[in-house]
């Protein structure tokens, strides 16, 4: 039986798809299966034509009254949007990159299940109703780069995360519920004003004093900015200009009759104010870059540096206390003598030290975490510690090479990851130009980083060993592209307050706030907040997105969103909208969702543990996600399963 759905999608092909982009679309086939439609019990549900030079309009879409997704990005559309108001699932309405025109399509606020609505880079114009403060789940809100006028200091959207009017024709302030969003979201507009924009003083003092519009944020348009009419002969002002020009001839006239002493003095004074604002952006630009690079955020150093600094004598210095580079099995060696002579670019400041990128002389590449000295004990403790640490392999997991213990200094030295940290495919480089992290290598990012957190808390049988950290920075990608857990054992060198405050967004709600010693189970949690990660594109918090909330996916309290949302049964809607684009995953999806679920229950002995979180993940697609160079399904051959190195570090 085909859908009822199929006579309208028919008719829209026909009046839309002029250069025949959507040649599957086949009236003898199940139109559920045609590319760009997702059905739900044989309805259409999701509708995603994107960049498919699709022209006139979508009048016949507007039937289709079960669709809960329709993104028709990138196309031609133009004229008048049709009336919406049939589509009463709708949540997810993308339209930008288009050319509809006339005003804002009321129909759109009687959606009122609607979560996300993108119009912009379109035509459209006339003023933002503030009857959209009605749409009460709304999430995103983007118009920019439309011809809208008026003002939005009605409009009131608690529910907003994602926000923007730039490149319009607005004007009055900004109302108190919209000033958090940045300055992006409001420019080039002739006068918003208020925060984040200048204030609106000037304007709203008196609005119709000439020239006050000088005082507004954004650019000004030229030819309405006095200044530009200031400089110009009256001669030479079009008549159509003369009646903008009227406001401002008396200050030309003025101008013109200003002795040549007050000339120089004007202009001396004016050098004066640039040096001293070009001094002040200095300043500012280079405290800014100098704490850029104190925190570690630089992106490289601009020259290459040492690892070990000028604290730690050279070895041939006199005085110098050698300390031990200690390696592990079956790696190549190297000195001390050999990272000190590498070149190293620090690839970020973390919790525990700096890590850095070091190329050896024979062009072996590794990672070498420098250690704060704050919590490591003395050499003793720090060496059985390694020793457990060290012989815990598997293709899971980013391998201690090697170690250096110096009372000065304390190195271990890694594999170099080369293909980034989750963390960076998920939320680095959002932006035009990006490539998505596609559904098939996140579930297998999600397997990889199961299996090694799995084989860590199974490695010892009369220690529970746990990992402590993790989280998107500490999930890095191998040259083939394998999840591998980094960073584990780490926590035990943080003192529970240094560690507290960062990645919170991971932490179990047991560990807080007096900062617990993790378990197995607060690792479950944390891996369930990565799952979350992975299936929304969002980050836990603002602290793990770097501190600044920055990135497309936002940042919200992740597994209390998700529940709420699913609680409402929006299941489809939490998932990253970079997914929309692939077909029938919905199903994958949502069983990575409960698994994520399950893991960040509250209460601890609710959440699973990892071993069958593993078999749960791989059972949603089955084979094809594992790797298959590796068999593990025991821990049994691990070395550190002897209870002699268990032991040693008890
Ligand atoms: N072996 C490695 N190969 C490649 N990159 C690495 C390696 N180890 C760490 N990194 C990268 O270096 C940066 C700093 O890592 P580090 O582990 O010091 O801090 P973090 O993960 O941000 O925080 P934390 O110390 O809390 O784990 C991160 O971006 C991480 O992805």
């Amino acid at each position: 039986s085909t859908t009822p759905d199929l006579e309208h999608l028919m008719k829209f092909k026909a009046e839309s798809d002029i250069a025949n982009k959507l040649t599957d679309w086949n009236k003898t086939t199940d139109p559920c299966t045609w590319n760009g439609v997702f059905c739900i019990k044989n309805r259409v549900s999701r509708l995603v034509l994107e960049n498919l030079d699709l022209h006139g309009s979508f009048q016949p879409l507007t039937s289709l009254t079960q669709l809960r997704v329709l993104s028709l990005k990138g196309n031609g559309f133009s004229g008048q949007l049709p009336d919406l108001s049939n589509l009463t699932a709708l949540k997810l309405l993308f339209l930008s990159h288009n050319n509809f025109s006339g005003n804002f399509p009321l129909s759109v606020v009687s959606l009122f299940r609607l979560y996300r609505l993108d119009l912009s880079y379109n035509n459209f114009s006339g003023n933002i109703p503030d009857t959209l403060n009605r749409l009460t789940h709304l999430l995103t809100l983007r118009l920019e780069e439309n011809r809208f006028t008026g003002s939005i200091t009605g409009l009131n959207v608690p529910t907003l995360q994602d926000f923007n009017v730039s490149g319009n024709q607005l004007s009055g302030q900004i109302p108190r519920s919209l000033s958090g969003f940045p300055a992006s979201s409001f420019v080039q507009n002739s006068g918003l004003c208020g925060s984040p924009m200048q204030t609106c003083k000037d304007i709203l003092s008196d609005p119709t004093k000439p020239g006050s519009t000088g005082a507004i944020a954004s650019p000004v348009l030229p030819g309405s900015n006095p200044t530009t009419v200031v400089s110009s002969s009256p001669s030479s002002i079009p008549p159509n200009k003369a009646a903008a020009a009227a406001t401002t001839t008396t200050t030309h006239n003025k101008t013109a009759k200003i002795s040549p002493l007050a000339l120089i003095a004007i202009i001396l004074g004016d050098v004066l104010v640039l040096s001293i604002v070009s001094l002040l952006l200095y300043c500012y630009f280079w405290r800014n870059y100098a704490a850029k690079m104190r925190d570690g955020k630089g992106s490289k150093l601009l020259e290459t540096e040492k690892i070990v600094y000028s604290s730690s004598p050279y070895p041939n210095q006199p005085g110098f206390e050698r300390g031990k580079m200690v390696f592990f099995e079956g790696v190549k060696r190297f000195e001390l003598e050999d990272l000190l002579r590498a070149s190293a670019e620090m690839l970020g400041k973390g919790g525990f030290g700096t890590a850095y990128k070091a190329v050896l002389d024979d062009g072996n590449v590794v990672a070498v975490k420098r250690l704060k000295d704050a919590n490591i004990g003395g050499k003793r403790e720090f060496e059985q510690q390694m020793e457990v640490l060290g012989r815990l392999r598997h293709p899971n997991l980013v391998s201690l090479k090697a170690y250096y213990f110096a009372r000065e200094e304390k190195l271990l030295v890694y594999d170099y990851m080369p293909n980034c940290s989750l963390f960076w495919l998920l939320h680095g480089n959002r932006g035009p130009g990006r490539t998505p992290l596609d559904w098939t290598t996140r579930l297998k990012i999600a397997a990889g980083a199961a299996r090694g957190l799995a084989f860590i808390h199974n490695s010892c049988k009369s220690l529970k060993l746990t990992h402590g950290n993790i989280k998107s920075t500490n999930i890095l990608l191998d040259k083939s592209g394998n999840a591998r857990v980094s960073d584990f054992g780490l926590s035990l060198f943080a003192s529970p307050t240094a560690s507290a405050p960062r990645s919170n967004g991971y932490r179990a709600p047991e560990l807080s706030p007096d900062g617990r010693k993790p378990t197995q189970k607060s690792d479950v949690y944390s891996f369930g907040v990565l799952l979350l990660e992975l299936l929304t594109g969002k980050c836990p918090s603002i602290v793990d997105c770097g501190g600044t909330g920055s990135g497309y996916g936002g940042v919200v309290d992740l597994p209390r969103w998700v529940q709420s949302v699913v609680r409402e049964e929006w299941t489809a809607e939490v998932f990253d909208l970079e997914l929309m684009r692939y077909k029938d995953i919905e199903e994958e999806m949502v069983a990575l969702l409960q698994i994520a679920m399950t893991c960040t229950s509250p209460p601890p002995d609710q959440r699973p543990r990892m071993n069958h979180v593993v078999k749960m993940i791989e059972d949603i697609r089955g084979v094809e996600v594992s790797p298959c160079h590796e068999t593990f399904d025991s821990v049994s051959d691990s070395p550190c399963m002897s209870e002699d190195t268990c032991g040693a570090s008890q």
